[in-house]
């Protein structure tokens, strides 16, 4: 099969044949129905130390765009639904076309026009891909936050002032030093659902602890467009790079909010 992708002939449709665990009972993403989630008391604030890093990457890697540091830079996440501290590993995107689609998770049905995942791998593991390979869902912790479109994001200007030199698949860019990953992120990170999950995209392994945030981010039209000049593997627009939601099965959903 043609590597994976998000196309009508290698889209998520396909991902089983490689990856059968693409109907398993603990799959990524899913529709968070308000009626349906359950408040739990116990769920506290989650604490994100993100320290300032000397060299990462931000690439194109065909299906995402993505912001690397190099191996061990000392972010760390804690708290929440986590029993144990998480590494910082990589963030990147997922987004639409247009405004009315692009977000992985849906909140009642609906959809934003894109979604930025923060990566967490469990330090007891020695690696990311030991964390992933660990085996149930807490290799891995992702906090997912919704982009709206509104207000220029001045945090993740950086980021999207590079998008132009990582058009193409493949192509990469260093990040400045001075890029402050902290300031995206919310000053409190609470109100969350919280449920165990997939990965989103093959392989499709049931490792994750989704933390997806309530409140939206905001993003300028500008900065949705800078998204939607990408260019995939396939050389057209990578936008459309987002798995619809799966079944639920058994799980429940936590919120942290009432
Ligand atoms: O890291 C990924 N692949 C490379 C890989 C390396 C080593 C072992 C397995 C996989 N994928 C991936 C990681 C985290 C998330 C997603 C995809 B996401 O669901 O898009 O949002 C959260
Ligand atoms: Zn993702």
């Amino acid at each position: 099969m043609a590597p994976w992708g998000y196309e009508k002939d290698n889209g998520p449709a396909h991902w089983h044949k490689d990856c059968p665990i693409a109907n398993g009972k603990n799959q990524s993403p899913i529709d968070l129905i308000n009626g349906e989630v359950k408040y739990d008391s116990g769920l506290k604030p989650l604490t994100a130390k993100y320290v300032p890093f000397s060299d990462a990457k931000f690439l194109n890697n065909g299906h995402s765009v993505q912001f690397q540091p190099s191996a061990g830079n000392g972010s760390e996440l804690t708290g929440g639904p986590l029993a144990v501290k998480y590494n910082f590993e990589q963030f990147h995107f997922h987004w639409g076309n247009n405004d009315t689609e692009g977000s992985e998770h849906r909140v009642d049905g609906k959809m934003y026009p894109a979604e930025l995942h923060f990566v967490h791998w469990n330090s007891t593991n020695p690696s990311f891909k030991d964390a992933v390979g660990s085996g149930g869902p807490n290799g891995l912790a992702v906090l997912g936050f919704f982009l709206k479109v509104g207000a220029e994001n001045a945090a993740l200007k950086p980021i999207t002032d590079l998008i132009p030199k990582v058009k193409d698949a493949g192509t990469s860019v260093t990040v400045p030093s001075n890029f402050d990953m902290q300031a995206i992120l919310p000053a409190t990170l609470t109100d969350y659902y919280t449920y165990d999950g997939s990965l989103t995209t093959p392989p499709l392994a049931e490792c994750v602890k989704w933390i997806v945030f309530k409140q939206p981010l905001e993003v300028s039209a500008a900065q949705m467009e800078a998204f939607r000049s990408v260019i995939n593997r396939d050389g057209k627009p990578m936008g459309g790079n987002y798995r619809p939601p799966c079944p639920l099965h058994d799980r429940a959903v936590k919120t942290s909010f009432k």
